[in-house]
């Protein structure tokens, strides 16, 4: 059976990182109009937070992606179950993750919005799991850099479930 057996990452350390990189966000982007945009469901909970704490011209989109398996990697295909409602051309694109692991669905979700012409395009992540990366890819705001255990909460599911955990926790079998 598994269960959430640990706490990794606090409640009171997201708050702080969230509004840590929010005003990092906030200095990049004087002055200039932003699109973030939250990738489902993962992210939901990290994005509602952060968007919050930046006190910029902010507007907000989602999307919903599958990244096809390894064998169609080098193809740089992604899967978008639900697309932006916007045009992004000639913005300023914020995407928000909450966990980068392969790489690959933000390597290949990267691919497919360069080309829709966007006047910048950054990436953030809550999380960043190096140790297992297949696509190399340069990620703007990082929260935290985290060893390879199974996490779940703030956003992110095992089986659907724990995505309302107010801290990040690891799963183990017991
Ligand atoms: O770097 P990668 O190995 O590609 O993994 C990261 C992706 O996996 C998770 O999404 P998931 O497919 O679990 O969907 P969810 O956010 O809806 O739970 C996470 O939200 C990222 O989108
Ligand atoms: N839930 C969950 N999804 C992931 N996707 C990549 N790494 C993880 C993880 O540690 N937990």
């Amino acid at each position: 059976m598994f269960k959430v057996t640990e706490v990794m990452i606090s409640e009171e350390q997201l708050a702080e990182k969230v509004s840590e990189l929010a005003k990092q966000i906030e200095n990049d982007f004087k002055g200039e109009e932003l699109l973030v945009v939250g990738i489902l469901k993962g992210a939901s909970v990290f994005v509602s937070d952060l968007i919050r704490k930046i006190n910029l011209d902010v507007n907000i989109d989602f999307m919903s992606v599958s990244s096809y398996g390894s064998s169609t990697e080098s193809s740089g295909v992604v899967k978008i179950l639900k697309d932006l409602d916007v045009n992004i051309e000639g913005k300023n694109v914020l995407i928000v993750e909450d966990i980068i692991d392969s790489g690959l669905t933000l390597s290949n979700l990267v691919a497919a919005l360069e080309t829709r012409n966007p006047k910048s395009l950054k990436l953030c992540t809550l999380l960043d799991k190096p140790q297992r990366r297949k696509a190399d890819i340069p990620v703007d705001y990082v929260g935290f850099v985290i060893e390879d255990k199974f996490i779940v909460g703030y956003g992110i599911d095992y089986a659907e479930k724990y995505r309302n955990l107010p801290y990040i926790g690891v799963v183990s079998e017991v």
